[in-house]
C-alpha cells in the first residue's frame, strides 16, 4: 500500500495545529508560541519554516513543541519576516519524520512550504495516479499530493496551479502555504476544519484557534471562510479569492465536543460556553437523581457545569486529574493508553464516600476512559455511578483529520446504549440526542436536509466522497469473492 489508510492504524490521535506569521521579525518565534497555543490538537511532532527573502529554513521533529522550539539556536537558524508551522497527529502516513510538517518542495516556481490540517479523502488515488506518471514521493503523508498536483499543473501562474490542485483534492483542509511570493491561508470548500487570522501590529497572522492568537497578543480579525484562499503577498496586499462553486458550509461538530480548546472562539461562539449548553441539553434530556455532578477532567468539565447548573444538583470536582500526563485520547497503544487513564485521573475519595454521582464526559470512544472511572468511583465507595456523555455515541470513524479508530473498536459501534452501560458497569447510561448537540449550537434541531455541521462520527452523513475508502472496501470486497469462488 502506498499510504497509510485510517482504517489500518490501531491508534486513536486527534488532529493537527497550524500557525503562520507574515511581516514580523522574529516570525519563528511567534509561531513557536502559537503551536504551543495549538499543542492539545497534536503531540506527535512539530515543525516550523521560515523564509528571509532569499532563502527558506526549516526544523522539524517529533514530540512537543518545547523541547524543540524553546531553544536559542533553533528559532535563531529560522530567520526571516514570515513563518509557518505544524503540529501533528498523523492520519496518513505513519509518524516518522519524513511526514513532519511543514513539508516542503522546490518548483519551478521556487520554494513551497505546506502545512495541513485535515485529511485528503482521495490521497491514495491521486497518489497512485501521480507515480505512475512519474512523481517521485519523499514521504507517505496524504499533504505532499497537493504538492505534486501543484508541481505538474500546466496552469501558468503559481496561484492558479494551486487551485487547480485543489480542485482535484477531496475531503478536509486548511493550509498554509509559503513562497517566496507570499503566504495563502484556506479552507476546503466545506470549511470542516477550522483557520482564523488576526493582525498583531502591521503583521498578518493565521491560525487553527483563537486560542493561538491569544498567546501573542493578536487581534482576532476573522475566520478564513470556507472555500476561500486568502493570499499575503505584502501588507499592503492581501486579497480573498473564492475559486470553488459555493456550497452549503459543513464545518466538524466535534471541535466543539472535544478538540477545540474551551477558551477559543469558534464561528463567532464561544466553545466553554457550546459545551455548558451541551451539559444543560443533557440534563433536560436525561435527568438522574443523584447527589452529586462530576466531571470527567479535562473536556468533561464545562459540560458538568452546564449539567449541574441545570439540574440543580452540586458540582463537585470527584475526580483530580495530574498536570503532567498528557491527553489519553491520543495516546498510542492500549497499553500505554490504559495505564495513562490511571495515572491521569485519581478519585477525590473524602467527597465521593456514599453519594449518588453522575459522572460527566464529553464522548465515549473505545470505553477505556468511561471503564475506568466508573470502576474509580466505586471503589471510593460511591452508592450509585450514574454516566452521562455530551455528544451522541460515535459510532463512525473520522477521514477528515481526526484519527478515529476502526469502526470496529468504537465503543457505540459494537454495543447499544444499555450494552454499553453494562460494559462500563454503570447504574444508567445516557447521550444528549444529535438535535440537542444542535440544540446547544442554537439551532432548533439537526436539519435532515444539509445539516449546518459534519456530525458523521455520530451520523454516518458524510458531507464528501470517500474515493479511497469505497475503494479500499471494493477491493476488499473483490478479496472475498476472489476467496470465494477460489
Ligand atoms: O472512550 P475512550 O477511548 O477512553 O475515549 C474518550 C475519552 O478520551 C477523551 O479524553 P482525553 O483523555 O483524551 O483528554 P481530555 O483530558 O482532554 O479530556 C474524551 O474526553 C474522553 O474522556
Ligand atoms: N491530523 C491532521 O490534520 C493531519 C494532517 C495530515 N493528514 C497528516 O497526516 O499529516
Ligand atoms: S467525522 Fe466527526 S470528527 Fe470528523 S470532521 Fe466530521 S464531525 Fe468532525
Ligand atoms: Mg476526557
Amino acid at each position: 500500500m502506498l499510504t497509510t489508510n485510517p482504517l489500518d492504524d490501531d491508534k486513536l490521535h486527534e488532529e493537527c495545529g497550524i500557525f503562520g506569521v507574515y511581516g514580523s521579525d522574529g516570525a519563528a518565534a511567534l509561531v513557536a508560541l502559537g503551536l504551543h497555543a495549538l499543542q492539545h490538537r497534536g503531540q506527535e511532532a512539530a515543525g516550523i519554516t521560515s523564509y528571509d527573502g532569499h532563502d527558506f529554513h526549516t526544523h522539524r521533529a517529533t514530540g512537543h513543541v518545547a523541547g524543540n522550539f524553546d531553544r536559542d539556536d533553533v528559532i535563531g537558524s529560522l530567520r526571516g519576516q514570515i513563518a509557518c508551522g505544524h503540529v501533528r497527529y498523523a492520519t496518513t502516513g505513519d509518524t516518522a519524520l519524513r511526514n513532519v510538517q511543514p513539508l516542503y518542495a522546490e518548483l519551478a516556481s521556487g520554494g513551497f512550504a505546506i502545512a495541513h490540517n485535515g485529511n485528503l479523502s482521495n490521497a491514495m488515488r491521486l497518489r497512485r495516479d501521480l507515480v505512475r506518471r512519474g512523481s517521485i514521493f519523499q514521504s507517505t503523508s496524504d499533504t505532499e499530493t497537493i504538492i505534486h498536483l501543484v508541481a505538474t499543473s500546466s496552469y501558468r501562474t503559481f496561484v492558479d496551479k494551486f487551485i487547480d490542485a485543489l480542485k482535484q483534492v477531496e475531503g478536509a483542509y486548511s493550509l498554509i502555504v509559503m513562497t517566496p511570493e507570499g503566504m495563502i491561508a484556506c479552507r476546503d470548500p466545506l470549511g470542516i476544519r477550522p483557520l482564523v487570522m488576526g493582525k498583531l501590529g502591521e503583521s498578518i497572522i493565521f491560525a487553527s484557534e483563537t486560542v493561538a492568537l491569544d498567546v501573542v497578543g493578536a487581534e482576532f480579525i476573522r475566520s478564513v471562510e470556507p472555500g476561500e484562499l486568502v493570499i499575503v503577498k505584502g501588507l499592503e496586499d492581501i486579497t480573498s479569492h473564492r475559486p470553488f462553486a459555493p456550497v452549503a458550509p459543513r464545518p466538524c461538530i466535534f471541535e466543539y465536543v472535544y478538540f477545540s480548546r474551551p477558551d477559543s472562539i469558534s464561528e463567532e461562539r464561544s466553545v466553554y460556553s457550546v459545551r455548558k449548553e451541551i451539559g444543560a441539553q443533557l440534563a433536560i434530556e436525561a435527568p438522574v437523581d443523584a447527589d452529586l455532578v462530576i466531571p470527567v477532567p479535562d473536556s468533561g468539565v464545562p459540560a458538568a457545569i452546564g449539567y449541574a447548573q441545570q439540574s440543580g444538583i452540586p458540582f463537585e470536582l470527584g475526580i483530580i486529574r495530574s498536570h503532567y500526563v498528557g491527553r489519553t485520547f491520543i495516546q498510542p497503544g492500549d497499553k500505554v493508553r490504559h495505564l495513562g487513564v490511571k495515572l491521569k485521573h485519581n478519585a477525590n475519595r473524602a467527597l465521593i464516600k456514599g453519594k449518588r454521582v453522575v459522572l460527566i464526559d464529553d464522548s465515549i470512544v473505545r470505553g477505556t476512559t468511561s471503564l475506568k472511572i466508573v470502576q474509580m468511583m466505586r471503589e471510593a465507595g460511591a452508592a450509585e455511578v450514574h454516566m452521562r456523555i455530551a455528544s451522541p455515541p460515535t459510532r463512525h470513524s473520522c477521514f477528515y483529520g481526526v484519527d478515529t479508530p476502526e469502526r470496529a473498536k468504537l465503543l457505540a459501534a459494537k454495543l447499544d446504549v444499555p450494552g454499553m452501560s453494562e460494559f462500563i458497569h454503570a447504574d444508567s447510561l445516557a447521550f444528549v440526542s444529535i438535535d440537542g448537540l444542535y440544540k446547544a449550537l442554537g439551532e432548533p434541531r439537526r436539519a435532515d436536509i444539509r445539516p449546518s455541521h459534519c456530525d458523521a462520527c455520530f451520523t454516518g452523513d458524510y458531507p464528501t466522497t470517500l474515493t479511497d475508502q469505497d475503494e479500499a472496501v471494493s477491493i476488499d470486497q473483490f478479496a472475498m469473492l476472489a476467496e470465494r469462488v477460489g
